[in-house]
């Protein structure tokens, strides 16, 4: 059975997306999506999604990690599919319904409200997610936010001097965090502007996270460090993050598409 994919990128945070909305396609299982994430291997990307029709949504987007785990959230995804769908959209997933629209920065999502409490991240027992009395090597002292996905963030001095090849593994995979956690490195430039690197759950350092973005810059305003609109530059490029008197989070940024293919199903089944 031949398989059409889109191959897309928000700031180079890349994605294998097969649109099953009016091509049906066998159930998608761990190994076939680790095969196709599969950089020499397979097509290759960080996240696979696939989308299908939804009863109240424009569309309803699952998203898999390279390693093949099934998540609820992916802001760099959700503003490629805003690409792809055009006009406003609303995208139901499961981390939420969230909303999309075109930007003259691109395309701009409406990520829902941010989730703070220690079980809504979840943490393994309760904790105090604005100040968590944890460490890791040089990183300590973090704060915790769901934003559809899991995060905890760490704002330092200089970002870039921190070994997040290496701690990212362990801090991914603590007991603490049942559900494994996104790692966020961020340094405040300045009440504006936030430099941010992203080890993610089931992948690793990526150029660009868009749920990352909106959870550091989140916890920056809930900690006083930053106003409620700011541009969170990540190794891939910059994002616009806004967190609203309503207290939805609004990101605006590119979304691209690269290229279209095909690929035989049972190569990777
Ligand atoms: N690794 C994330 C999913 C993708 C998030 C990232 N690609 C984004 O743009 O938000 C997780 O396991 O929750």
């Amino acid at each position: 059975m031949r398989i059409a994919f889109t191959k897309m990128h928000g700031l180079g945070n890349d994605f294998v997306v097969l649109d099953t909305r009016e091509n049906a396609m066998p159930a998608m299982g761990a190994d076939t999506v680790r095969a196709l994430a599969d950089r020499t291997r397979g097509i290759g990307c960080d996240q696979l999604i696939v989308l299908e029709n939804d009863a109240q949504a424009t569309v309803r987007m699952r998203i898999y990690n390279a390693d093949g785990g099934e998540v609820e959230a992916c802001g760099n995804a959700a503003r490629a599919i805003g690409l792809l769908l055009k006009e406003r959209a609303t995208i139901a997933t499961a981390g939420g319904l969230i909303a999309t629209q075109p930007d003259a920065k691109g395309i701009a999502v409406d990520m829902g409200e941010p989730r703070f409490d220690w079980d809504a991240i979840p943490l393994a027992y309760p904790m105090d997610t604005a100040a968590m009395p944890v460490g890791w090597d040089v990183l300590e002292r973090p704060l915790a936010v769901n934003v559809g996905n899991p995060h905890v963030i760490f704002f330092v001095d200089d970002a870039d001097a921190v070994p997040l090849e290496t701690l990212g593994a362990q801090i991914e995979t603590d007991p603490l965090f049942p559900d494994r956690i996104n790692v966020n490195v961020a340094s405040v430039a300045d009440r504006q502007t936030l430099h941010l690197r992203v080890w993610e759950r089931g992948v690793g350092l990526t150029r660009a996270c868009g749920t990352g973005a909106c959870a550091t810059a989140v916890a920056a305003m809930r900690s006083g460090l930053t106003e409620r609109e700011v541009t969170v530059h990540l190794p891939g490029g910059p994002l616009f993050i806004t967190w609203g008197e309503d207290n939805r989070i609004t990101m605006t940024g590119p979304a691209t598409e690269a290229f279209r293919g095909s690929f035989d199903w049972g190569d990777y089944a």
